[in-house]
């Protein structure tokens, strides 16, 4: 479980998350605000791919590099796909794994099965739509087998269709997920919404509870 304390961001002269004390053990936790409110900053956070100013961000009681325990679903999955081929690919995220041949292609075999996307092994990455890339991109981070999964705007670039699907295959996650998002159905069933603006969080609670305050906020 992820745990915040004391987090602030600041850049220039810009503060951009301001004393964030969080403790995230809930399995689906959904982040929402309006633009520029700083949630793509805090996702990083996740990852270590952006580092606090002041305060820690730590996975459960470890120092360990966030890395290790916390996979990162960017929004337009090309940022994260560099091998032409789908299987090259995902074996390229396990490089540093030092796991056998068998274990590498066993671990791809499942991740793509669990997707539903076996069919597109061996298809070159440059030639996939934008829905079949995004799982593509999900598949790389799942065989690493992150204990967590932060996506930022996973469904911003798909079609009701995909859109749909990806829905499904994050309901089925058998992991922990944070996702940064402006699809409010996406989270209406996650345990916990976490509403930043203006670099502070000033909603956490049910969907049932965040979403109607930030949605009256947000229209009024
Ligand atoms: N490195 C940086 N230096 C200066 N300002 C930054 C930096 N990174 C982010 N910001 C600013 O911090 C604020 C928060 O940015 P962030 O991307 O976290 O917002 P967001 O809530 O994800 O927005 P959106 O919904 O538009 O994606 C923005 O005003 C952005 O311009």
């Amino acid at each position: 479980m992820m745990i915040f304390d004391g987090v602030t961001v600041t850049r220039g002269d810009r503060e951009i998350l301001s004393e964030i004390d969080l403790t995230l053990p809930e399995r689906r936790i959904g982040v929402i605000g309006s633009n520029g409110a700083g949630k793509s900053t805090f996702l990083r956070l996740f990852n270590g791919l952006e580092t606090p100013t002041a305060g820690t961000v730590r996975f459960g009681d470890t120092d360990d590099d966030l890395r290790r325990h916390v996979g990162f679903v960017f929004q337009n999955p090309d940022n994260q796909i560099v091998f032409p081929i789908v299987e090259e690919d995902l074996a390229f995220g396990l490089r540093s794994r030092r796991l056998g041949k068998a274990e590498v292609a066993d671990r791809i075999a499942r991740v793509l099965a669990a997707l539903e996307i076996a069919h597109l092994k061996d298809r070159f990455t440059h030639q996939l739509s934008g829905g079949e890339k995004q799982l593509v991109a999900l598949a790389g981070v799942l065989v690493t087998e992150p204990d967590l999964v932060v996506f930022d705007e996973p469904t911003t670039l798909l079609d009701l269709a995909n859109r749909t699907r990806f829905a499904r295959v994050l309901d089925a996650l058998p992991r922990p997920a944070v996702v940064v998002t402006h699809d409010l159905d996406l989270i209406g069933a996650f345990d916990r919404v976490l509403w930043i603006d203006g670099g502070r969080i000033v909603g956490d609670g049910p969907p049932g509870a965040v979403i109607p305050a930030y949605v009256a906020r947000a229209t009024c």
